[in-house]
């Protein structure tokens, strides 16, 4: 029996990292000392093996987590260990982990990765909430956080059928607070925009979906995946006798390719770090700002302040103004207490951000 990893967004790039006489697999799901793998043989629980254990005790980043592609050595009769976590190309990493939360594995309990080889972060935004409108702060935090991952946002608001009159205005308006990123709205309730969002899975690419409780996450999750998502998740075998073996729900595989990433760590991130995705969401004031006068403007009444005359002029919103002040407080909070490592982890991912972006060109101003 054997599964077409392809399907699980394993490359011909990813291959050239697979060291001699290991077998790739993904991770679904972890658990302490121990990850559910899908190889291509089928699903293994794979122990962590002493190089693993090392690494993770130096630095907890290391650990393995759901997304990552781990090579896997042979122990005996069809069981594998898990001997190393191959490079990721981006990782959600949250910081200051206490020790006991990462199974006693961390050592100075810093850091911790949430998810790994995500390629587009869907943020996710109710249209309408009750009574509340969308909230383009929460947005900005979450394309911030977006960025920071490595992963493409992609803005969806959500439940757009109970907002059909303002639609058009509030995708306006969210445009300006994220700009260069797609923005979509989405019903699950009557399915408009849900095969564009799909569209973005093409290729076997991996999403997660951040949003507010009550975003309407888990049925657009239902929605992509065409079918109830169950308990256990099932991957089509390869072969096409319809054999199948179950998934953890962590790493969800669609009916229509792709595969999205939901735990509960994902999904409680916007109360989370942020850092230089910030200056991306905010490419415009960034750019704004390179036109003050002064290098070191403060934007606080200093003469030729650019930013400041664009607030007057009404081409900057007060509370767009406000918001950048706000999460740029949070960002060099968090980089203070953020060990330099973590730092510079997120420094080389930083680097293939901007890298990224210079390529497609987004968000020139
Ligand atoms: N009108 C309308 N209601 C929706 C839509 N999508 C979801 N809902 C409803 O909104 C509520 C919340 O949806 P969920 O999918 O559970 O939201 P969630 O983001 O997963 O919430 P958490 O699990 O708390 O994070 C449910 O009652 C859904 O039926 C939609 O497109 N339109
Ligand atoms: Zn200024």
């Amino acid at each position: 029996m054997s599964y077409d990893l392809s399907l699980l967004g394993w490359s011909d790039q990813r291959a050239t990292q697979l060291p001699a006489g290991t077998v790739p697999g993904r991770v679904a799901r972890v658990d302490r000392g121990a990850a559910d793998v899908i190889a291509a043989d089928g699903q293994h629980q794979a122990r962590y093996t002493a190089r693993v254990r090392r690494a993770a005790a130096a630095d907890p980043v290391a650990l393995p987590c759901v997304g990552d592609w781990v090579a896997l050595s042979w122990l005996d009769e069809g069981r594998y260990e898990l001997d190393r976590v191959l490079p990721r190309t981006t990782a959600f990493i949250r910081g200051g982990v206490s020790r006991t939360s990462v199974g006693g594995l961390s050592g100075d309990g810093q850091g911790q990765v949430l998810a790994a080889n995500v390629d587009v972060v869907f943020v996710a935004e109710p249209s309408m909430h009750s009574t509340d409108f969308a909230d383009l702060g929460r947005i900005e935090r979450l394309v911030a956080l977006a960025w920071e991952s490595g992963g493409t946002p992609v803005v969806l608001i959500t439940k757009s059928d109970l907002f059909e009159q303002g639609l058009d205005q509030l995708l306006a308006d969210v445009r300006v607070a994220a700009p260069g990123v797609d923005v979509h709205a989405v019903s699950s309730l009557n399915g408009d925009g849900v095969r564009l969002a799909g569209d973005y899975l093409e290729g076997s690419r991996t999403a997660v979906i951040l949003g507010p409780s009550g975003a309407g996450k888990s049925t657009l999750v239902n929605a992509l995946a065409g079918e109830p998502v169950m308990e256990t998740q099932q991957v089509r075998a390869a072969d096409g006798r319809g054999r199948h073996t179950t998934v953890h729900r962590e790493l969800i595989p669609l009916t229509g390719g792709g595969l999205i990433i939901d735990t509960p760590g994902i999904r409680r991130i916007g109360l989370y770090d942020i850092g230089e995705g910030v200056d991306l969401v905010f490419a415009d004031i960034e750019a704004l700002a390179e036109q003050c006068r002064f290098g070191d403007c403060g934007h606080s009444g200093e003469p030729g302040c650019a930013v400041l005359a664009a607030l007057e002029s009404g081409e900057l919103p007060e509370r767009r103004l406000q918001s950048w002040r706000k999460l740029q407080r949070e960002a060099a909070w968090m980089a203070a207490r953020t060990d330099a490592r973590l730092r510079k982890e997120q420094q080389n991912r930083w680097k293939v951000i901007t890298k990224e972006m210079r390529r497609s060109g987004r968000n020139r101003p």
